[in-house]
């Protein structure tokens, strides 16, 4: 471990980090780890029990003691106190946050505890298409201001209050726009895993100006998603040619256009809001907070996790 003083983090290499699930040996079944591999084919088991499992121990810890505090909190108060523990989840399009967060989900939910563990993505709260045309910002999706963030801020302080049903908004990456008259129903959950490129956005990044408050003050921990562009870059043209190749016998999705022309033009196509949509927004407003966040997860080749920096 490198725990250099004027880092503000304690960095942890691959092995290190693997070693640290040891101390409480949690072991998967072989079914159970069959089944986290339906989240996504290409998630190595490898990678479940070094990375994310002592990710999920560590986290277990924390939540444990969130709930110890507000036991506590509780007592003073002379009334019921509890709060759902939220995590957030950032970093650029394509680094795998929805993976990462899908992972987290089905191991927090497995430990002793039984926690009912809610997970919601921001983009569920990006203004729907005709909006964004109306402000000619259909270039702009991802950043800052294509986020309805009053909305979003209500939904996390609703969850943060105890309110029994919160609703979110639904986004679909294949249709491309908000799924009108559809939402998630989350009823209050221990722990709610809430995923988008914003989520750690403030004042000096990204946020609106008018803001006082941030959907980060009300995260409990964050973790942030890190990679370097050529890598980023070749997950999000490959998840492109994905999305491309299931739509071709889907005449609704965004997708099936591209799956009628031909695969350099599609590919064009990507290279483009690549560079002019989702290479910029990760500059401009989502690398610039990865210093803010509680741990970070630096992936190399093959979306394998090469080093865990973890706040002091
Ligand atoms: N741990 C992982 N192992 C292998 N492939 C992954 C992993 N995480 C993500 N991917 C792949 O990378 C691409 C982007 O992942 P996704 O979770 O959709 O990213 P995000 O939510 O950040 O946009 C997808 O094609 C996904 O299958
Ligand atoms: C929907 C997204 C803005 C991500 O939203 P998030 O859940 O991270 O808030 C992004 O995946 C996206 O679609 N960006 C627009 C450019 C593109 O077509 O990739």
């Amino acid at each position: 471990m490198d725990n250099h003083h004027l880092s503000p983090y304690m960095t942890f290499n691959r092995k290190e980090w693997a070693a640290l699930r040891n101390a409480v040996p949690m072991t998967l079944t072989q079914a159970e780890l069959s089944s986290l591999q339906g989240i996504n084919e290409d998630l190595s088991l490898e990678e479940v029990s070094e990375i994310y499992l002592p990710l999920s121990r560590l986290l277990n810890y924390y939540i444990s003691n969130h709930f110890t505090r507000h036991m506590i909190l509780s007592r003073f108060l002379g009334q019921d106190h509890k709060t759902p523990y939220v995590i957030g989840i950032a970093g650029s399009v394509a680094v795998g946050k929805s993976t990462t967060a899908r992972v987290l989900q089905a191991l927090l939910t497995r430990w002793p505890e039984h926690r009912k563990v809610a997970l919601v993505t921001t983009d569920g709260f990006l203004y729907p298409n005709k909006i964004l045309q109306e402000r000619n910002m259909m270039d702009k999706k991802g950043f800052p201001q294509s986020y309805d963030v009053k909305k979003l801020l209500k939904f996390v302080s609703d969850i943060k209050s105890g309110i029994e049903k919160v609703n979110a908004p639904v986004y679909s990456h294949s249709v491309y726009d908000i799924v009108e008259n559809e939402s998630i129903e989350v009823e209050q959950p221990d722990i709610l895993i809430l995923e988008g490129l914003n989520v750690l956005q403030n004042q000096a990044n990204g946020a609106a100006k008018s803001n006082r408050v941030f959907v980060s003050d009300y995260v409990d921990f964050s973790i942030y998603v890190d990679a370097e562009i050529p890598l980023l870059h070749d997950w999000y043209i490959n998840r492109f040619l994905k999305f491309r190749a299931g739509a071709f016998s889907d005449p609704s999705s965004y997708f099936h256009h591209y799956s009628q022309i031909p695969e350099s033009e599609a590919l064009a196509r990507a290279e483009q809001v690549w560079k002019t949509i989702n290479e910029l927004n990760l500059i401009e407003n989502i690398l610039p907070t990865k210093e803010r966040a509680s741990l970070i997860l630096t992936k190399g080749a093959d979306h394998r996790v090469a080093s865990i920096q973890l706040r002091k």
